[in-house]
Protein backbone atom coordinates (compact mmCIF):
# COMPACT_ATOMS: atom_id res chain seq x y z
CA UNK A 1 0.00 0.00 0.00
CA UNK A 2 1.69 3.81 -0.92
CA UNK A 3 0.55 6.35 1.32
CA UNK A 4 -0.95 9.73 1.84
CA UNK A 5 -0.27 11.74 -0.89
CA UNK A 6 -0.10 11.55 -4.79
CA UNK A 7 1.49 15.15 -6.77
CA UNK A 8 0.16 15.68 -9.94
CA UNK A 9 0.95 19.32 -10.51
CA UNK A 10 4.38 20.76 -11.24
CA UNK A 11 5.42 23.86 -10.33
CA UNK A 12 8.01 26.87 -11.91
CA UNK A 13 10.21 26.98 -8.50
CA UNK A 14 6.72 27.41 -6.21
CA UNK A 15 5.07 24.90 -4.08
CA UNK A 16 2.22 24.19 -6.33
CA UNK A 17 0.44 20.74 -4.78
CA UNK A 18 -2.75 18.68 -6.41
CA UNK A 19 -2.25 16.83 -3.22
CA UNK A 20 -5.18 14.29 -2.99
CA UNK A 21 -5.65 12.66 0.53
CA UNK A 22 -4.65 9.00 -0.41
CA UNK A 23 -3.03 7.95 -3.47
CA UNK A 24 0.80 6.93 -3.80
CA UNK A 25 3.61 9.25 -2.70
CA UNK A 26 5.16 10.34 -5.76
CA UNK A 27 7.56 12.90 -6.65
CA UNK A 28 6.74 16.09 -9.45
CA UNK A 29 9.61 17.85 -10.33
CA UNK A 30 10.78 22.18 -9.76
CA UNK A 31 11.36 24.13 -12.53
CA UNK A 32 13.50 27.06 -12.81
CA UNK A 33 14.21 28.85 -15.66
CA UNK A 34 17.59 29.98 -16.48
CA UNK A 35 19.44 29.90 -19.49
CA UNK A 36 22.65 28.29 -20.10
CA UNK A 37 25.63 28.60 -22.56
CA UNK A 38 26.44 25.04 -25.00
CA UNK A 39 29.09 23.25 -24.04
CA UNK A 40 31.36 21.10 -25.91
CA UNK A 41 33.62 19.47 -23.76
CA UNK A 42 37.29 17.76 -23.38
CA UNK A 43 39.06 16.63 -20.32
CA UNK A 44 41.74 18.96 -19.80
CA UNK A 45 44.12 16.24 -18.30
CA UNK A 46 43.03 13.98 -21.31
CA UNK A 47 44.33 16.45 -23.60
CA UNK A 48 47.41 16.86 -21.83
CA UNK A 49 48.02 13.37 -22.15
CA UNK A 50 47.37 13.48 -25.67
CA UNK A 51 49.55 16.20 -26.34
CA UNK A 52 52.38 14.00 -24.24
CA UNK A 53 51.49 11.02 -26.28
CA UNK A 54 51.83 12.72 -29.78
CA UNK A 55 55.43 13.90 -29.39
CA UNK A 56 56.22 10.76 -27.46
CA UNK A 57 56.48 12.10 -24.25
CA UNK A 58 56.10 9.90 -20.59
CA UNK A 59 52.72 10.85 -19.17
CA UNK A 60 53.06 11.32 -15.66
CA UNK A 61 50.85 8.97 -13.79
CA UNK A 62 49.20 11.76 -11.88
CA UNK A 63 48.01 13.07 -15.48
CA UNK A 64 47.61 9.83 -16.55
CA UNK A 65 45.29 8.95 -13.23
CA UNK A 66 43.36 12.37 -13.55
CA UNK A 67 42.51 11.64 -17.23
CA UNK A 68 40.78 8.52 -16.59
CA UNK A 69 38.79 8.67 -13.33
CA UNK A 70 35.90 6.33 -13.34
CA UNK A 71 33.65 5.65 -10.83
CA UNK A 72 30.34 3.54 -9.77
CA UNK A 73 27.89 3.56 -6.90
CA UNK A 74 25.06 1.41 -6.40
CA UNK A 75 21.61 3.07 -6.16
CA UNK A 76 18.26 1.35 -4.47
CA UNK A 77 14.93 1.84 -5.31
CA UNK A 78 12.20 2.60 -2.13
CA UNK A 79 9.11 1.09 -1.82
CA UNK A 80 7.35 0.66 -5.42
CA UNK A 81 10.54 2.86 -6.70
CA UNK A 82 9.23 5.96 -5.47
CA UNK A 83 12.52 7.11 -5.15
CA UNK A 84 16.24 5.56 -5.33
CA UNK A 85 18.69 5.85 -2.17
CA UNK A 86 22.35 6.46 -3.12
CA UNK A 87 25.23 6.29 -0.54
CA UNK A 88 27.61 9.56 -0.49
CA UNK A 89 30.47 10.36 1.36
CA UNK A 90 30.16 14.39 2.34
CA UNK A 91 33.08 15.24 4.26
CA UNK A 92 33.14 12.65 7.12
CA UNK A 93 29.28 11.93 6.48
CA UNK A 94 27.93 9.15 4.22
CA UNK A 95 24.54 10.23 3.84
CA UNK A 96 21.38 8.51 1.60
CA UNK A 97 21.35 10.98 -1.22
CA UNK A 98 18.23 11.25 -3.93
CA UNK A 99 20.21 11.80 -7.06
CA UNK A 100 18.19 13.74 -8.91
CA UNK A 101 18.73 14.67 -12.57
CA UNK A 102 15.76 17.42 -12.26
CA UNK A 103 17.78 19.43 -9.75
CA UNK A 104 20.75 21.19 -9.55
CA UNK A 105 21.34 21.43 -5.63
CA UNK A 106 23.35 18.93 -3.33
CA UNK A 107 21.75 19.58 -0.12
CA UNK A 108 21.49 17.58 3.26
CA UNK A 109 20.06 17.43 6.54
CA UNK A 110 22.90 19.11 8.75
CA UNK A 111 23.95 19.86 12.25
CA UNK A 112 22.17 22.81 11.54
CA UNK A 113 18.92 21.76 10.99
CA UNK A 114 16.94 21.71 14.06
CA UNK A 115 16.79 18.63 15.43
CA UNK A 116 13.24 18.26 15.66
CA UNK A 117 13.34 18.23 11.59
CA UNK A 118 16.00 15.79 11.59
CA UNK A 119 14.74 13.17 13.56
CA UNK A 120 15.94 9.83 12.01
CA UNK A 121 18.38 11.46 9.41
CA UNK A 122 21.73 10.96 9.19
CA UNK A 123 22.79 14.46 8.67
CA UNK A 124 26.06 16.34 7.40
CA UNK A 125 28.50 17.63 10.19
CA UNK A 126 30.86 20.42 8.39
CA UNK A 127 34.40 18.51 8.44
CA UNK A 128 37.56 20.30 10.25
CA UNK A 129 38.90 20.72 6.43
CA UNK A 130 34.97 22.35 5.63
CA UNK A 131 35.21 26.45 4.35
CA UNK A 132 31.89 28.05 4.80
CA UNK A 133 31.00 30.21 1.64
CA UNK A 134 30.55 33.15 3.74
CA UNK A 135 27.38 35.53 2.62
CA UNK A 136 25.90 32.60 0.30
CA UNK A 137 22.28 31.23 0.78
CA UNK A 138 20.14 28.54 -0.99
CA UNK A 139 15.95 28.03 -1.14
CA UNK A 140 14.72 25.51 -3.62
CA UNK A 141 11.24 24.36 -3.64
CA UNK A 142 10.10 21.13 -5.48
CA UNK A 143 6.51 20.73 -7.68
CA UNK A 144 5.18 18.75 -4.28
CA UNK A 145 5.02 21.56 -2.40
CA UNK A 146 8.26 20.09 -0.20
CA UNK A 147 10.85 22.83 0.47
CA UNK A 148 14.67 23.24 2.25
CA UNK A 149 16.88 26.28 2.67
CA UNK A 150 20.29 27.08 4.18
CA UNK A 151 23.58 27.95 4.17
CA UNK A 152 26.29 26.34 1.90
CA UNK A 153 29.97 24.79 2.43
CA UNK A 154 32.85 23.88 0.33
CA UNK A 155 34.19 19.97 1.42
CA UNK A 156 34.92 16.71 -0.27
CA UNK A 157 32.10 14.93 -1.74
CA UNK A 158 32.57 11.25 -3.26
CA UNK A 159 30.27 8.83 -5.25
CA UNK A 160 31.61 5.67 -6.23
CA UNK A 161 35.20 6.11 -5.65
CA UNK A 162 34.99 9.54 -7.76
CA UNK A 163 35.70 12.71 -5.42
CA UNK A 164 35.70 16.63 -5.43
CA UNK A 165 37.52 17.99 -2.92
CA UNK A 166 35.62 21.44 -2.74
CA UNK A 167 32.48 20.44 -4.28
CA UNK A 168 29.26 22.83 -2.59
CA UNK A 169 27.68 21.56 0.12
CA UNK A 170 24.42 23.09 1.06
CA UNK A 171 23.71 22.09 4.62
CA UNK A 172 19.79 23.00 5.30
CA UNK A 173 18.97 25.02 8.22
CA UNK A 174 15.49 24.35 7.73
CA UNK A 175 13.74 21.15 5.70
CA UNK A 176 9.48 21.09 5.22
CA UNK A 177 7.90 18.11 6.53
CA UNK A 178 7.51 16.22 3.75
CA UNK A 179 11.63 15.49 4.00
CA UNK A 180 11.72 15.34 7.50
CA UNK A 181 8.89 12.07 7.54
CA UNK A 182 10.38 10.90 4.54
CA UNK A 183 13.65 9.27 6.63
CA UNK A 184 14.62 7.19 3.76
CA UNK A 185 16.75 9.76 2.16
CA UNK A 186 19.10 12.79 3.91
CA UNK A 187 19.56 15.33 1.17
CA UNK A 188 19.66 15.52 -2.61
CA UNK A 189 21.97 15.17 -4.99
CA UNK A 190 21.38 17.54 -7.91
CA UNK A 191 22.99 16.35 -11.67
CA UNK A 192 20.85 19.37 -13.62
CA UNK A 193 22.90 21.50 -15.47
CA UNK A 194 24.73 24.15 -12.57
CA UNK A 195 22.38 26.99 -14.02
CA UNK A 196 18.99 26.41 -11.99
CA UNK A 197 21.54 25.96 -8.45
CA UNK A 198 19.67 28.10 -6.56
CA UNK A 199 22.29 29.40 -4.41
CA UNK A 200 22.57 33.12 -4.05
CA UNK A 201 24.29 35.84 -4.84
CA UNK A 202 26.79 33.15 -5.98
CA UNK A 203 25.08 30.11 -7.79
CA UNK A 204 27.33 26.71 -7.40
CA UNK A 205 28.57 24.06 -9.71
CA UNK A 206 27.22 20.55 -9.58
CA UNK A 207 29.30 17.77 -8.58
CA UNK A 208 29.52 16.04 -11.60
CA UNK A 209 30.18 19.90 -13.23
CA UNK A 210 33.26 19.79 -11.25
CA UNK A 211 34.38 15.89 -11.91
CA UNK A 212 33.31 15.68 -15.56
CA UNK A 213 36.67 17.10 -16.70
CA UNK A 214 38.53 14.21 -14.74
CA UNK A 215 36.48 11.61 -16.63
CA UNK A 216 37.99 9.30 -18.70
CA UNK A 217 34.33 10.58 -20.58
CA UNK A 218 32.13 13.72 -19.45
CA UNK A 219 29.43 10.86 -18.68
CA UNK A 220 27.26 9.70 -16.08
CA UNK A 221 24.92 6.74 -16.89
CA UNK A 222 21.70 6.05 -15.08
CA UNK A 223 20.68 2.14 -14.01
CA UNK A 224 17.60 2.37 -11.81
CA UNK A 225 15.86 -0.50 -12.00
CA UNK A 226 12.21 -2.09 -10.95
CA UNK A 227 12.31 -3.45 -7.31
CA UNK A 228 16.09 -4.03 -7.14
CA UNK A 229 19.50 -2.47 -6.93
CA UNK A 230 20.78 -0.45 -9.71
CA UNK A 231 23.67 1.89 -10.19
CA UNK A 232 25.28 5.37 -11.32
CA UNK A 233 28.29 4.97 -13.49
CA UNK A 234 30.68 8.17 -13.71
CA UNK A 235 33.07 8.16 -16.29
CA UNK A 236 32.34 5.01 -18.70
CA UNK A 237 29.87 3.13 -20.26
CA UNK A 238 29.60 -0.49 -19.95
CA UNK A 239 28.13 -2.83 -22.50
CA UNK A 240 27.07 -5.70 -19.67
CA UNK A 241 24.84 -3.49 -18.45
CA UNK A 242 22.53 -2.96 -21.99
CA UNK A 243 21.29 -4.69 -24.80
CA UNK A 244 22.15 -3.66 -28.03
CA UNK A 245 23.22 -0.28 -29.42
CA UNK A 246 23.09 2.99 -27.42
CA UNK A 247 21.05 5.73 -29.53
CA UNK A 248 21.82 9.39 -29.24
CA UNK A 249 20.20 12.38 -28.96
CA UNK A 250 20.77 16.23 -29.10
CA UNK A 251 20.21 17.23 -25.53
CA UNK A 252 18.74 21.40 -24.81
CA UNK A 253 19.99 22.70 -21.68
CA UNK A 254 18.22 25.78 -22.25
CA UNK A 255 16.13 25.58 -19.44
CA UNK A 256 18.99 23.92 -17.24
CA UNK A 257 17.31 20.15 -17.70
CA UNK A 258 18.55 17.40 -19.52
CA UNK A 259 15.63 17.99 -22.12
CA UNK A 260 15.00 16.17 -25.31
CA UNK A 261 12.90 14.93 -28.23
CA UNK A 262 11.26 11.67 -28.79
CA UNK A 263 10.40 11.52 -32.71
CA UNK A 264 7.13 9.01 -32.08
CA UNK A 265 5.32 6.55 -28.85
CA UNK A 266 3.32 3.66 -29.17
CA UNK A 267 0.67 2.13 -26.93
CA UNK A 268 0.06 -0.95 -27.16
CA UNK A 269 2.84 -1.58 -30.31
CA UNK A 270 0.56 0.41 -32.43
CA UNK A 271 2.18 3.79 -33.58
CA UNK A 272 0.21 6.51 -31.64
CA UNK A 273 1.37 9.96 -32.33
CA UNK A 274 4.19 12.13 -33.21
CA UNK A 275 7.05 13.63 -30.97
CA UNK A 276 7.35 14.19 -27.31
CA UNK A 277 9.69 16.86 -25.25
CA UNK A 278 10.62 16.41 -22.02
CA UNK A 279 13.14 15.75 -19.62
CA UNK A 280 15.05 13.21 -18.18
CA UNK A 281 14.72 13.60 -14.34
CA UNK A 282 15.39 10.87 -11.96
CA UNK A 283 13.93 12.56 -9.49
CA UNK A 284 10.51 12.28 -9.95
CA UNK A 285 8.78 9.13 -9.53
CA UNK A 286 6.16 9.16 -12.78
CA UNK A 287 6.09 9.35 -16.33
CA UNK A 288 4.32 12.26 -16.70
CA UNK A 289 2.93 13.46 -20.05
CA UNK A 290 0.34 15.65 -22.10
CA UNK A 291 -2.99 15.09 -21.12
CA UNK A 292 -4.20 14.03 -25.26
CA UNK A 293 -1.58 11.24 -24.74
CA UNK A 294 -2.87 10.17 -21.24
CA UNK A 295 -6.37 9.98 -21.91
CA UNK A 296 -5.40 8.13 -25.32
CA UNK A 297 -3.31 5.55 -23.04
CA UNK A 298 -6.32 4.90 -20.43
CA UNK A 299 -8.64 3.98 -23.35
CA UNK A 300 -7.00 1.22 -23.98
CA UNK A 301 -7.12 -0.19 -20.09
CA UNK A 302 -10.76 -1.15 -19.34
CA UNK A 303 -12.47 0.21 -16.39
CA UNK A 304 -9.49 2.68 -15.87
CA UNK A 305 -10.91 6.58 -14.86
CA UNK A 306 -10.03 9.98 -13.79
CA UNK A 307 -10.39 9.91 -10.06
CA UNK A 308 -10.14 13.04 -8.50
CA UNK A 309 -9.66 12.51 -4.89
CA UNK A 310 -6.77 10.54 -6.04
CA UNK A 311 -5.13 13.33 -8.86
CA UNK A 312 -5.10 10.58 -11.65
CA UNK A 313 -6.33 8.47 -13.35
CA UNK A 314 -6.93 4.90 -11.66
CA UNK A 315 -7.70 1.09 -12.40
CA UNK A 316 -8.34 -2.80 -10.93
CA UNK A 317 -4.87 -3.89 -9.38
CA UNK A 318 -5.94 -6.65 -11.21
CA UNK A 319 -6.09 -4.67 -14.73
CA UNK A 320 -3.13 -6.00 -17.78
CA UNK A 321 -1.37 -3.05 -18.82
CA UNK A 322 -0.59 -1.93 -22.54
CA UNK A 323 3.07 -1.19 -22.95
CA UNK A 324 4.11 2.71 -23.17
CA UNK A 325 6.97 3.00 -25.85
CA UNK A 326 8.86 6.40 -27.55
CA UNK A 327 11.30 6.29 -29.91
CA UNK A 328 14.61 8.04 -30.06
CA UNK A 329 16.87 7.98 -33.45
CA UNK A 330 15.56 4.64 -34.60
CA UNK A 331 15.63 3.23 -30.66
CA UNK A 332 12.28 2.12 -29.34
CA UNK A 333 12.33 2.70 -25.54
CA UNK A 334 8.96 0.39 -24.28
CA UNK A 335 7.89 0.29 -20.73
CA UNK A 336 6.55 -2.59 -20.03
CA UNK A 337 3.02 -2.50 -18.80
CA UNK A 338 3.48 -3.76 -15.13
CA UNK A 339 5.45 -0.51 -14.63
CA UNK A 340 2.37 1.07 -15.25
CA UNK A 341 0.65 -0.67 -13.17
CA UNK A 342 1.86 1.91 -10.32
CA UNK A 343 1.14 1.23 -6.71
CA UNK A 344 -2.04 0.34 -5.00
CA UNK A 345 -3.77 3.45 -3.47
CA UNK A 346 -5.25 1.94 -0.14
CA UNK A 347 -4.52 -1.04 1.59
CA UNK A 348 -7.51 -2.75 -0.15
CA UNK A 349 -5.10 -3.44 -2.86
CA UNK A 350 -7.94 -3.53 -5.12
CA UNK A 351 -7.81 0.02 -7.07
CA UNK A 352 -4.36 0.79 -8.49
CA UNK A 353 -2.81 4.50 -9.59
CA UNK A 354 -0.95 4.72 -12.73
CA UNK A 355 2.63 5.39 -13.45
CA UNK A 356 1.49 7.69 -16.31
CA UNK A 357 0.02 10.49 -14.93
CA UNK A 358 -0.53 14.20 -16.46
CA UNK A 359 2.02 16.45 -16.67
CA UNK A 360 -0.73 19.50 -15.70
CA UNK A 361 -0.03 21.39 -19.22
CA UNK A 362 3.16 22.50 -18.21
CA UNK A 363 3.84 22.41 -21.84
CA UNK A 364 6.68 19.61 -21.35
CA UNK A 365 6.84 15.82 -20.38
CA UNK A 366 8.52 14.53 -17.34
CA UNK A 367 10.16 11.35 -18.15
CA UNK A 368 10.57 10.13 -14.52
CA UNK A 369 11.80 6.49 -12.77
CA UNK A 370 8.43 4.79 -14.46
CA UNK A 371 10.56 5.03 -17.62
CA UNK A 372 13.92 5.96 -17.41
CA UNK A 373 13.79 1.96 -15.23
CA UNK A 374 13.41 0.77 -18.53
CA UNK A 375 16.75 2.07 -20.20
CA UNK A 376 20.33 2.46 -19.76
CA UNK A 377 20.60 6.04 -19.65
CA UNK A 378 24.07 8.16 -20.72
CA UNK A 379 23.76 11.48 -19.63
CA UNK A 380 27.05 13.24 -21.75
CA UNK A 381 27.81 16.77 -21.02
CA UNK A 382 29.83 16.61 -24.76
CA UNK A 383 26.97 18.43 -26.59
CA UNK A 384 25.29 17.95 -24.27
CA UNK A 385 23.41 14.53 -25.99
CA UNK A 386 21.59 11.72 -24.02
CA UNK A 387 21.85 8.27 -24.86
CA UNK A 388 19.04 5.49 -24.21
CA UNK A 389 19.55 1.39 -24.62
CA UNK A 390 17.45 -1.22 -23.40
CA UNK A 391 18.49 -2.73 -19.82
C1 LIG B 1 8.24 9.52 1.09
C2 LIG B 1 8.54 9.56 -0.36
N1 LIG B 1 8.90 8.48 -1.04
O1 LIG B 1 9.06 8.84 -2.32
C3 LIG B 1 8.81 10.15 -2.42
C4 LIG B 1 8.92 10.92 -3.67
C5 LIG B 1 8.46 10.65 -1.22
C6 LIG B 1 8.09 12.09 -0.93
N2 LIG B 1 9.06 12.72 -0.12
C7 LIG B 1 8.68 13.92 0.59
C8 LIG B 1 10.37 12.80 -0.57
C9 LIG B 1 10.69 13.75 -1.65
C10 LIG B 1 9.99 14.78 -2.24
C11 LIG B 1 10.81 15.26 -3.21
N3 LIG B 1 11.91 14.56 -3.16
N4 LIG B 1 11.84 13.63 -2.22
C12 LIG B 1 13.03 14.76 -4.01
C13 LIG B 1 13.00 16.14 -4.57
N5 LIG B 1 11.71 16.35 -5.13
C14 LIG B 1 11.53 16.36 -6.49
C15 LIG B 1 12.60 16.32 -7.37
C16 LIG B 1 12.34 16.32 -8.74
N6 LIG B 1 13.29 16.30 -9.70
N7 LIG B 1 11.07 16.30 -9.17
C17 LIG B 1 10.08 16.34 -8.24
N8 LIG B 1 10.28 16.39 -6.93
C18 LIG B 1 10.60 16.35 -4.18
Amino acid sequence: MVSTKVIAAMAVYSAVAAAAPTAPQTKTFSLVQEAVPKSSYRAPAAKLAKALAKFGAPIPDHVAAAAAATGSVSTTPTEYDSEYVTKVTVGASTLNLDIDTGSADLWAFSSKTPSSERSGHNYYKPSSSATEVSGDSWDISYGDGSSAKGVVYKDKVTIGGVSYAKQAVEAATSVSSEFTSDTSIDGLLGLAFSSINTVSPTPQKTFFDNVKSSLAKPIFVAILKHDEAGSYDFGFTDSSKYTGEIAYTDVDDSQGFWSFTADSYSIAGSKSGGSITGIADTGTTLLLLDDSIVDAYYKKVNGASYDSSQGGYVFSCSATLPTFAITVNGHTATIPGDYINYAPVDSSGSSCYGGIQSNSGIGFSIFGDVFLKSQYVVFDASGPQIGFATQ
